[in-house]
């Protein structure tokens, strides 16, 4: 299985490490702009050092309860760094990003990859998407940002998780985006209590039904911190425990902030995979 974007191949056979690259205030510490650009280089030169064989870029925060992000300041942020980063790295770009604009500019400025947490539900963003012609992943949340950890409820949410992208793989393919061109992601932390995002890590292999490329991201998240109650960059461990679960069940894309520790643990899951299919 692999994935094509200008003339890019990535390769999907084993496990591949997107680095997170978040360009939010809070993310650099002075927040100005030129300092920005740098730091985020310096950033991406370490991931990609470290193995990382995407980035992906974000500019809008999604923790729950974060401010919304306008257009122009979310341009402004991500569209010079993704140019940067294209100009400087033998890298895929994604961008996380739900807005049209935001979409189409990347686009132009070089990105590989469309990674939408609201799955291209924003006014533009799928005909912007169809547009581009690039992969795009496609992701689950019950609710939105703001509400979506108040009282998340399913019957099975790894069922009702799979039927909504069922039907998100539809909306892309009907609107001319070719289903070899589609990922797909359960969402951990979207509207899941602590509960469901173990039964999906549990039985993550199921949404290969939809026979489609996986993408998980549950880096630093708090399926990690409630079980080991330490702060977000105390949850390594956890994290890369969540990345050998997944990768071992055929996650093809793992979303990480700690990119060298989730890069030494994939070549042991390549390793371990390559042996089974020997058999
Ligand atoms: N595809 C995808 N994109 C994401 N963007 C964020 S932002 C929240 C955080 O990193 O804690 N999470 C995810 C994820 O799980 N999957």
């Amino acid at each position: 299985m692999h994935l094509t974007a200008r003339e890019s191949i990535l390769d999907l056979t084993y496990p591949q490490v997107m680095g997170i690259l978040n360009v939010t205030p809070d993310s650099f510490s002075d927040g100005g702009r030129h300092n920005t650009l740098d730091l985020a280089l310096r950033h991406a030169q370490a991931m990609v050092d470290a193995g990382a064989t995407i980035l992906d870029i974000g500019g809008e925060s999604t923790r729950p309860g974060a401010a919304e992000v306008s257009e122009d300041e979310e341009l402004a942020r991500v569209v010079p760094i993704v140019e940067a980063i294209a100009r400087r790295f033998d890298v895929w770009i994604s961008v996380d990003t739900s807005k049209a604009s935001v979409i189409r500019e990347s686009a132009n400025a070089g990105m590989h990859l469309i990674n939408d947490i609201r799955s291209l539900q924003e006014p533009g963003a799928l005909q912007a998407a169809a547009e581009t012609g690039l992969p795009v992943c496609l992701m689950h949340m019950q609710g939105d940002p703001k509400t979506m950890q108040y009282s998340p409820h399913y019957g099975d949410v790894v069922a009702e998780v799979e039927q909504y992208l069922a039907g998100q793989i539809s909306r892309c393919v009907n609107a001319g985006i070719p289903k070899n061109k589609l990922l797909l992601d359960p969402g951990f932390g979207f509207g899941k209590n602590l509960e469901h995002n173990y039964q999906m890590l549990a039985r993550l292999a199921e949404f290969h039904h939809l026979g489609l490329p996986l993408l998980v991201g549950m880096s630093r998240k708090s399926m990690v911190g409630q079980l080991l109650h330490v702060s977000p960059e105390k949850r390594v461990t956890g994290s890369v425990a969540c990345a050998v679960i997944a990768a071992m069940q055929g996650a093809q894309i793992i979303r990480v902030h700690d990119v060298k520790e989730t890069v030494e643990a994939m070549r042991i899951v390549e390793a371990t995979l390559s042996a089974r299919n020997k058999k």
